[in-house]
């Protein structure tokens, strides 16, 4: 019998503007579909109020961050809002190995060294676009975690961040959370057949070649 190779996670990108809603569809597809791994990353931003180190983030002082870049720990990084974000490397590379699929909350940098990287054939890149502008604004005041000074920041370089829209496999638009994270699970429920189409379904149609020689004997 022909041998597969081992099948592969996807790595699926998520990114947008602050305020647009990854971390809100990222906990849903997580709540949903527990084998999808998170990809917790680590930033020398001071941890919110209700965030934990390992959870959310792992919290580290720029020395140790810029410590594991050096020793290439670092799947990709880049500095976000004048502090430092990356996403380990080893975490990730086991789970892809072992056949998970890992999910990333990245900024359009973290995204673009992702689909350059090595791993690229397994990459998912979807953009989450706010329906307004006004709305991205109430939606950073409504969840009432960053100062007045940190929200001013985060609008000034959203448009930034939407001008990379283009440079992904999707782009998604969240006006209703419930329609957005149906159509965030339909391009995952996609991607996975067609990740899955030739190792699985090889076996599958030699399968049905045998029925048939079978039914002519
Ligand atoms: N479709 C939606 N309608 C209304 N509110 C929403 C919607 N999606 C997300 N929100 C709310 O908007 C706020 C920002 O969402 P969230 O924290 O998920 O954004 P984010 O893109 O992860 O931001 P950041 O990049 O700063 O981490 C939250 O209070 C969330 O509950
Ligand atoms: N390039 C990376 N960007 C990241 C990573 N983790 C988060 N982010 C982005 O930072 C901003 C701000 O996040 P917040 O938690 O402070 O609100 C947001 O756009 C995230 O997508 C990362 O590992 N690499």
């Amino acid at each position: 019998m022909q041998t597969q190779p081992p099948r592969r996670g996807l790595l699926i990108i998520l990114s947008s503007p602050s305020g647009a809603g990854k971390s809100t569809l990222s906990k849903r597809l997580m709540a949903r579909d527990e084998t999808v791994q998170f990809s917790i990353s680590a930033t020398t931003r001071a941890p919110r109020p209700g965030e934990q180190d390992g959870r959310e983030y792992y919290f580290k002082t720029r020395e140790d961050f810029q410590e594991l870049v050096r020793t290439n720990g670092m799947l990709e990084h880049a500095e976000v809002f004048g502090n430092l974000y990356g996403s380990p490397r080893a975490p990730v590379e086991e789970a892809i190995n072992a056949g998970r699929d890992v999910l990333f909350d990245v900024d359009w940098q973290g995204g673009q060294q992702i689909r350059n990287s090595a791993l690229r054939d397994a990459v998912v890149s979807v953009f989450i676009l706010p329906p307004s502008i006004a709305e991205l604004d109430r939606r950073l005041r409504a969840r009432a975690q960053d100062s007045e000074e940190v929200i001013a920041k985060r609008m000034a370089e959203s448009r930034s961040e939407i001008s990379h829209w283009d440079a992904y496999d999707y782009v998604l638009v969240n006006r209703d959370i419930d329609a957005c994270a149906a159509e965030l699970d339909a391009i995952l429920t996609a991607e996975r057949l067609r990740r899955d189409r030739q190792p699985g379904l090889s076996d599958f149609v030699q399968g049905l070649n045998r029925e048939f020689e079978g039914r002519l004997e």
